[in-house]
Order: C-alpha cells, then structure tokens, then sequence
C-alpha cells in the first residue's frame, strides 16, 4: 500500500490511496462484518430514506426560512394608488412651468394630505395641495414638487423642510418647473393585480416575508421546519451550572447538537442527558418521539462496555423501525448509527460522543436530512480550495479527515490537533479542512478542499 501526500508528485500524478478502503470517489470498505462505508455512500442512505415534510399554513414569521408550496399571486395592484415619493406640493405641470427662484409660481395651497388619508382636495388650476410622502395624489395634480423646491410657504428662501404638523393654509412659492408625473408612484408600478408575487419552491427570507405582507397575506403554505429532539447520552454528564464530582464533565453536546439543528432550520429541542441504561434511553425515546420529526442522540455509539445507544436500538423489532451501526471511513466520527424508529419511523442519527465528532457528524450528515425535511436542497455549505501554509504533518490512511481550521484571505490555518476532545479549538474555527482518504499528509503550501462553516 502506498500512502501519498496532497500537494506532492505522485497525487498530481493521480495515483490514488489503498484499494478497497477509502477513495476520492466516495468508494469505501468489503462487505461483512468489518465493512467501512464512505462519508459520500452513508449521506445518500441518509438521504435516501428522508421524505419532505407535508406542507401546513403557517403565520408569516414563523415561515421564515420554510419552502413556500404554493405560487402567490397578488389580490390588488402594488401600490395600490398613485402616491407622492416626496414631501412637497401636489401641482398641475401648467402651473408650474418656467418658475425659478427669481420668478416663482406663487400658487393657493387649498389642502394638507397625510399617507393614509382618505380626503382628497382637488387640484385647480393656480392651486397646490401639501402632500407627504406615500400619501395619495389628489384629483388634478399631474406631479409633485418637493418641500425643497420651494418656499415651503413661508414667504422666505427655499424651505429644508416642512414645519411640523397642519399649518395655515395660505400661498407656496414654487422655484422649479416639473415634469408631468414627476415624484408620483403610479398604481401597480411595483407588481400588478393577478400577478405571481412569488413562486411555489421560494425560500422565505425577510425581503420575500416584507412582500408577502405587502400583498396582504398573513399566512402562508410551506413546508414546516423540523421538530429535532436532541439528546446526549453517558453517566458521567452533568448540566453546565452543576459542579463536576470525580470523572464528571459537563454535558456540552446536546447544548452544541441542539443549537446545530436550530443553525440548520430546525425547531430543536434539548433533552437531558440520559444515564448508560438501556431501558431509560428507550423509554425518553418513546416519551420524546410524538414531538419529532427527527431525533439526535450523542455518544453510545462505539465500542465499549456501555455503548448505551447501540444496546438500546441494536436489533429493534421489526415493528418498532430499525438503526444500523456502521464505521465510516472518516476521522472524526467513525462510529455512527442511523435508521427509523417508532411508529411514524422518526429519523434517528445516533452520532459519536467525542465533542467534535458530534460536530463534524452532524453538519455531513444531519443539517442536510433536515434541509431535505424541508424541501430545502440537502448540500447548502460552500466549499473552496485554499492553500495550507503550513499543511498537514499526518492524516489517517484510507480516512476522510476533517480538521477544523481558521479561513481568511484564501489561506487556511489548522486550529488545535485532530483529537477530538478539542471543543475549545473547534469554537475559534471556522472552517473544516477536508483531507481525501487517499492522502496520509499535506504538504506546506499545498491545496486543499475547506468547508467554510458561516
Ligand atoms: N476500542 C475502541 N474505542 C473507541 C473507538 C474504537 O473504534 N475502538 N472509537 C473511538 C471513536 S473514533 C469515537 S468517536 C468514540 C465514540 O464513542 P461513543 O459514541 O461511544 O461515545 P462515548 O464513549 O459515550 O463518549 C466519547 C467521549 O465523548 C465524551 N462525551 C460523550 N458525550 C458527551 C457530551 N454530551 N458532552 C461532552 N462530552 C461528551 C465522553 O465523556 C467521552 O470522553 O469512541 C472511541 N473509542
Ligand atoms: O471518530 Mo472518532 O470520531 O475519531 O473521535
């Protein structure tokens, strides 16, 4: 077996790693008992088994983030009045042609308008309305002029603004012309009656919620984020804000797991940790499962004495779902359980204690299955290539590896080790440095794939 170096030779020559293990292709591991998959072939199971959720009407902000379902076409014009842009005077084009500040158009001012309302003085002719922006243009006007443009009816020099609130009625010195519709926003210049605002498949962001409120709507029909219901496992956890006893540490996965999957879209919520005992972990599970649309549990899941997860879900009976066990072809997060439970068959990812394996198992395998959950596409992180001053001095043969690393200026800067206990170098990453199973170091200065994690 040959081992071989990113950035080195013999991989720009495109010899690949070990056969049968790992591979650039996603291929991993022989059949039976000792069976590797690869990252690649273990998302598509996961993928493969998830189904969108059924769509529900929803308030306007609890959809934001959702896939709307249905096309929404507009009841009424958007605006739906012709209106002023500017704070200034509603005038006829005739009455205002030739005027400059030497030899202004000295007009009646016969009215006041405020956005919203609904009285309307007509316009004559040597006559001028006060209007303010957004407020809807009389009977007569043909354009607006702004405060700026003139008086502002005092008498003096061109006005900065209008005073405050309702003032006598008297005369406004014009000092512009203006054009015919000038500073009016026409009826339906925006979006017109019996139009699409928005097609089914949108993601609702803010602009598009502002649109939907704009058109009238207050509810919507989208696909609902996920419900997730996190919970760790292991007798030695205690909740942060208790004191630690000999061998205790404080329970940091469901607290990291649960903002993960609210980070992804999800509707998450954190369940204690659970002792190493069986029988408790099935019942919460039980408990837990009417308010999932999937579930995440954290550690249980290798090799040990008091692998609580897989003793609870290894060989489920049939009529009670199923969780499959397997190695993956990664580091971190070899051991990894996914499969349905319960009645509903909820979606179970059944992911590694270790801190950052919970991490890193999570954003490949769980963000995407609860973007699937909501017709969102599964793949939404971006990946680029940056270079690697420094590279990387080993990496598990035959493994997909991520380290965690620190992104700026197309350069990438490994952040801690690749143990994965490191929760504090996990925190000052921001990205994940993917080192391909066919690779056993990096060379300084070479290239390499990193997924950007904000
Ligand atoms: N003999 C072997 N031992 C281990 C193997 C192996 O192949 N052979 N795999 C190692 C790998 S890789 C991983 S990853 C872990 C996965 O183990 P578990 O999923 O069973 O996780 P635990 O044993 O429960 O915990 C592992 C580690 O993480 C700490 N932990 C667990 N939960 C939390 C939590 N909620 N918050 C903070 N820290 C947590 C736990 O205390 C352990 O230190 O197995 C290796 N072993
Ligand atoms: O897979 Mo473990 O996730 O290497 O620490």
């Amino acid at each position: 077996m040959s081992s071989s170096t990113v950035g080195a030779a013999a991989d720009r020559d495109g010899r690949n790693g070990p056969e049968g293990r790992g591979s650039r292709d996603g291929r991993a591991g022989r059949d039976g008992a000792d069976r590797v998959w690869s990252v690649d072939e273990h998302l598509r199971d996961v993928l493969a088994t998830i189904r969108p959720l059924e769509p529900i009407e929803l308030q306007l902000l609890d959809a934001q983030g959702c896939v709307l379902v249905e096309d929404v076409t507009v009841p009424a014009a958007l605006p739906p009045f012709d209106n002023s842009s500017m704070d200034g005077y509603a005038v006829r084009v005739a009455d205002v042609q030739g005027a400059s500040e030497e030899f202004p158009a000295v007009l009646t001012v016969v009215g006041d308008i405020a956005a919203g309302s609904a009285e309307l003085p007509p316009v004559g002719p040597g006559e001028a309305v006060r209007i303010m922006t957004g407020a809807p243009l009389p009977p007569g006007a043909e354009a607006v002029v702004p405060v700026e443009w003139t008086d502002g009816g005092t008498g003096g020099g061109p006005a900065t603004a209008m005073t405050a609130r309702r003032e006598p009625l008297g005369e406004v010195r014009v000092h512009r012309p203006a054009t015919a519709r000038a500073h009016v926003r026409a009826r339906g210049s925006d979006v017109g009656a019996g139009e699409i605002a928005l097609s089914a498949g949108t993601v609702l962001g803010p602009p598009q919620i502002g649109l939907l409120a704009a058109v009238g709507r207050a509810t919507v029909t989208v696909r609902p984020r996920p419900r997730v219901v996190v919970l760790s496992t292991g007798s030695e956890l205690v909740p942060p804000g208790e004191g630690l006893a000999a061998g205790q540490i404080h329970d940091s996965n469901s607290f990291m797991l649960t903002a993960c999957a609210r980070d992804a879209g999800a509707i998450a919520y954190r369940v204690g940790a659970v002792g190493d005992d069986p029988a408790t972990l099935r019942a919460t599970l039980e408990d837990q499962l009417i308010r999932a649309d999937a579930v995440v549990t954290s550690g249980g899941v290798s090799v040990g004495a008091y692998d609580v997860v897989k003793e609870a879900l290894s060989g489920l009976p049939a009529d009670e779902g199923s969780v499959d066990f397997r190695r993956l072809a990664m580091q971190p997060g070899k051991p990894q359980g996914f499969g349905r439970i319960g009645p509903d068959r909820t979606p179970l990812f059944a992911l590694p204690g270790n801190p950052v394996s919970s991490y890193v198992s999570f954003e490949l395998f769980v963000r995407p299955a609860v973007r699937a959950l909501m017709g969102l596409a599964p793949a939404d992180r971006t990946t680029v290539r940056a270079v690697c001053p420094e590279g990387v001095g080993s990496s598990p043969e035959g493994k997909r590896q991520y380290l965690r690393g620190h992104y700026a200026d197309e350069a990438v800067h490994t952040v801690g080790g690749a143990g994965s206990h490191l929760v504090k170098a996990l925190a000052h990453a921001n990205a994940l440095i993917v080192v391909p199973e066919d690779a056993t170091s990096v060379e300084a200065g070479a290239e390499v794939d990193v997924v950007l994690l904000d």
